[in-house]
């Protein structure tokens, strides 16, 4: 089999790239790497070494024992830190609060961005969905499918508050567009890059939004790559 192709996905937080791209890949027989758990895992790693995500040596340090473990099926989001499973705890308001700490260290960015290469290489699919925030960018700047998934700002804090079925919904809002704001001092994820494609989903239902992306890798995809069942 050759090398999978990548169906690059970035976005800020809210954006739907996480459900949106499992689905996707989901529909086409795909797999799906969620890079954003890799961070969320390193972040929730330093944590639980009792260190702080601010402190670069220490991020480092648990970035250098970091027996991380993720897989590519759409249908299983699990993500184990030794034989820990963390998948919950990484989605946890304190995991989300420090993984920009996490992510503001260019060598963690280079040691993630290598696994995320060979996760793909190896992968027993026709082709994995990525996505994240600099995937278009750094991690696939040469995939065939390159997309910018985003929303109204209100949209994509509301979202999150009823996916957290959060009681304070302005506090997930704040904590929200603060992330947004910090990681785009590392990564610009809000403007689109040279051919990577635009998909607002702001007056997109869920379903609408799947539609939406499937229709831009029909258009931009290797046909003769493409997986089974989706013409
Ligand atoms: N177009 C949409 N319309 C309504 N809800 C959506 C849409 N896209 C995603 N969602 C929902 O918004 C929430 C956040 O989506 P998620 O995939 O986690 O975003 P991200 O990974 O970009 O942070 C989830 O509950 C998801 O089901
Ligand atoms: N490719 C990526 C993916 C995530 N991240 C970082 O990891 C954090 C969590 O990513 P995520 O995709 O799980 O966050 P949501 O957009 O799902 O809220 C982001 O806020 C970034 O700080 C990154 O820097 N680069």
């Amino acid at each position: 089999m050759t090398d999978p192709f990548i169906v690059a996905i970035d976005g800020p937080a809210g954006s739907g790239k996480s459900s949106v791209s499992k689905a996707v890949a989901r529909r086409l027989g795909y797999g799906f790497l969620d890079t954003g758990a890799a961070y969320r895992a390193l972040a929730w790693h330093v944590l639980d070494r009792g260190a702080e995500t601010a402190d670069e040596e220490a991020v480092l340090a648990a970035a250098a024992d970091f027996p991380f473990g993720q897989g590519l099926d759409p249908d299983d989001r699990r993500v184990h830190v030794g034989d820990v499973d963390v998948t919950t705890a990484i989605r946890e308001p304190r995991v989300s609060g420090a993984v920009s700490g996490v992510a503001r260290v260019p060598a963690v960015r280079a040691q993630v961005n290598d696994a995320f290469r060979r996760i793909v290489a190896e992968a027993a699919y026709p082709a994995v969905v990525v996505e994240g925030r600099d995937i278009t960018t750094v991690v696939a700047p040469d995939a065939p499918v390159r997309i910018l998934l985003t929303a109204a700002p209100e949209v994509r804090a509301a979202r999150r508050a009823a996916e957290l079925d959060a009681e304070d919904a302005g506090a997930v809002a704040a904590a929200l567009h603060r992330r947004d704001a910090t990681d785009s001092a590392v990564v610009d994820f809000l403007t689109a890059a040279e051919g990577v494609e635009v998909v607002d989903s702001t007056d997109l239902d869920f379903e609408a939004t799947i539609d939406a992306v499937i229709t831009v890798i029909e258009r931009r995809a290797p046909e003769a790559q493409r997986g089974a069942g989706n013409g």
